[in-house]
């Protein structure tokens, strides 16, 4: 990732995602004998992998009648701008599943999709890139396409992962935005109750910090939304829950709108935010936090008393009416 995205990544709270290598990376070496299920390393994505709904979307979407937001009754508005459907066959989950087992089991190191997940794993770096990039290209982007025509004019490369919770490891994810033009995020198991997606509104935008969605995954089902809107992972009470996350770049779009990195595109917020949009912290560095006006409406953290402020939401001039006064901010 290049230092714009990294700046980029620093001050609007972006998940930033780590550096991904242009050779082959070694866990895709070291894997390549250990590989469990060749099917999944080779660009293709056969029709029994993916269940009739999705099908009918993209065909329905490649037909050229398909309306936005009513390209036909299998994809579901979860709320403006935030998309569900069915995605995945059982087949393709289970072997998903147990591709990714039998990569844990094999104790290959693996870096991490990001720097607020400890126990994902990035696909790509696996070898899995090629058959993802197919199913990129044959199944995401034709829906992303007529739902967010601009930012998925095209899709150029992806950042691909899994993300896992379970009581005992990471619990959730805190409020974010990702450095995805298109997210996908797809649930792929196991048994689990908690763990919801929040939704609140889009980075700079009046209404940024209210909350406008709770989406409860399902296995197979996945939710397509850009990668601006401000989200967070709820954690898990029991279980664990396993998701492949893509998120589909498309640099013709960022190179057309660099603004979209500066404050002065940033609106006024409408009002105080809800609590449930509020960011913590995005590192495991006490007193890293994101909101400025974090300490009006939440506790601190515990583990966070001390360290660097970078709290930088909202930026200056930007407050909503009656911010809170320096002493109840970090
Ligand atoms: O856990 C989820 O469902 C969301 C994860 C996420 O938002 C991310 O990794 O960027
Ligand atoms: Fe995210």
């Amino acid at each position: 990732m290049g230092t714009v995205t990294s700046l980029f990544a620093r001050w609007w709270n972006t998940v930033p995602a780590l550096e991904e290598d242009e050779e082959e990376a070694d866990a895709t070496k070291r894997y390549r004998p250990l590989r469990k299920h060749p099917e999944l390393f080779q660009a293709r994505v056969p029709a029994t992998w993916v269940a009739p709904e999705l099908l009918e979307i993209v065909n329905a979407c490649k037909s050229g009648n398909a309306k936005k937001p009513e390209i036909c009754s299998a994809l579901r508005v979860e709320v403006k701008d935030v998309y569900s459907f069915l995605c995945f066959s059982p087949e393709f989950v289970k072997l998903f599943v147990s591709e990714i087992e039998n990569f844990y089991a094999s104790g290959i190191p693996a870096r991490r999709p990001n720097s607020m997940n400890n126990y994902g794993v990035i696909v790509n770096e696996i070898g899995m890139r090629p058959m993802i990039t197919e199913f990129q290209q044959q199944y995401i982007w034709p829906i992303a396409k007529v739902l967010f025509p601009e930012e998925a004019s095209q899709f150029d490369s992806h950042h691909s992962f899994i993300v896992r919770y379970t009581a005992a490891e990471d619990l959730g994810l805190d409020m974010h935005t990702d450095d995805s033009d298109v997210t996908f995020n797809v649930c792929l198991g196991y048994d689990f109750t908690g763990a919801t997606l929040t939704f609140c509104g889009y980075m700079g935008a009046p209404d940024h910090r209210q909350a406008t969605h709770v989406y409860s995954h399902e296995i197979g089902r996945a939710v397509l939304h850009l990668g601006s809107r401000r989200h967070g992972a709820d954690d898990i009470e029991n279980g664990t829950r396993m998701n492949l996350i893509i998120w589909s770049h498309n640099s013709a779009w960022r190179r057309a709108h660099p603004s979209r990195l500066r404050r002065e595109y940033y609106s006024k917020e409408a009002g105080p935010p809800d609590p449930v949009c509020l960011s913590t912290s995005q590192s495991d560095k006490p007193g890293y936090t994101h909101d400025r006006d974090f300490l009006a409406y939440k506790e601190k953290p515990s583990g966070r008393a001390s360290g660097r402020n970078r709290a930088w939401c909202p930026p200056p001039g930007k407050e909503y009416e009656n911010f809170p006064d320096s002493d109840e901010t970090m």
